[in-house]
């Protein structure tokens, strides 16, 4: 059984893919937060932008097996038109995401993208893995095509994480909205990527564009 919060076609907002048209399936809940205001503070990943609670968002659900969940996502590209590209977030997309689900996506044509927290290791045959470490949990995933930190975060520096084996390094400015703060962390990000320039900026496109 996989549970999904939403399921829309968009633009992938961040990181290498960034403006590239994708079907995004966000699974329901996180190993690092339970989405709930009051535990945010106490919680691993203090500074979460998105809302991963339930089956209650648009084209979400329980699906029962792989193919049914294949099929569902599949139905929102609109055409034959390029490569489908799927993007498996949440939540944490690492406690659902199996390899059923992603022979079922391949067998459909599509590319799977991930976006995990790292604290998981992935399964194989993923065709791009974004990991994005947070704060004092263990990175188990070390290797994949992008690491993508959000900056700043005390308790994770960008040094620590230069001894893994990504194609890509970017540091994505903290959105500190969601957990009620104001001001912006792009000046700080992009200072550090000119001094330190094995990171790249990632900006999250979405949000300045408007869509979801
Ligand atoms: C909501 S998370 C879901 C996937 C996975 N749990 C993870 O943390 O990578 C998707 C992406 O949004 C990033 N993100 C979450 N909250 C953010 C914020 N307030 N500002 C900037 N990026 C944020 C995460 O680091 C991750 O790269
Ligand atoms: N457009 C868009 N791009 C994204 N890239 C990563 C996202 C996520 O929440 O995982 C995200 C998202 O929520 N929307
Ligand atoms: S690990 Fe990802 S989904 Fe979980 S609380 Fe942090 S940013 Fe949100
Ligand atoms: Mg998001």
């Amino acid at each position: 059984m996989y549970s999904v919060k939403e399921a829309f076609y968009t633009l992938q907002g961040e990181g290498g893919q960034a403006g590239r048209p994708a079907v995004f399936c966000r699974f329901t809940g996180c190993n690092l937060w339970s989405g709930r205001e009051q535990d945010r503070s106490t919680s691993i990943c203090t500074f979460c932008d998105t809302d991963f609670i339930g089956t209650d968002g648009q084209n979400g659900g329980r699906f029962k097996t792989a193919d049914a969940l294949a099929a569902h996502v599949a139905a929102f590209w609109p055409g034959p038109e390029g490569k489908p590209l799927v993007v498996f977030t949440g939540g944490e997309p690492l406690l659902q995401l199996d390899t059923p689900l992603i022979d079922a996506m391949h067998a459909r044509g599509f590319m799977i993208a991930v976006e995990t927290n790292g604290t998981i290791e992935a399964p194989d045959g993923i065709d791009w893995l974004c990991v994005s470490p947070k704060g004092r949990a263990p990175l188990k995933q070390r290797s994949g095509q992008e690491l993508k930190l959000v900056y700043p975060q005390s308790d994770a520096p960008p040094e620590r994480f230069i001894d893994t084996d990504f194609e890509h390094y970017y540091l994505q400015p903290m959105d500190l909205s969601p957990a009620g703060h104001d001001g912006s962390t792009v000046q700080q990000t992009l200072a550090y990527c000119m001094a330190h320039p094995r990171w790249s900026l990632s900006l999250q496109t979405h949000k300045i564009t408007g869509i979801d």
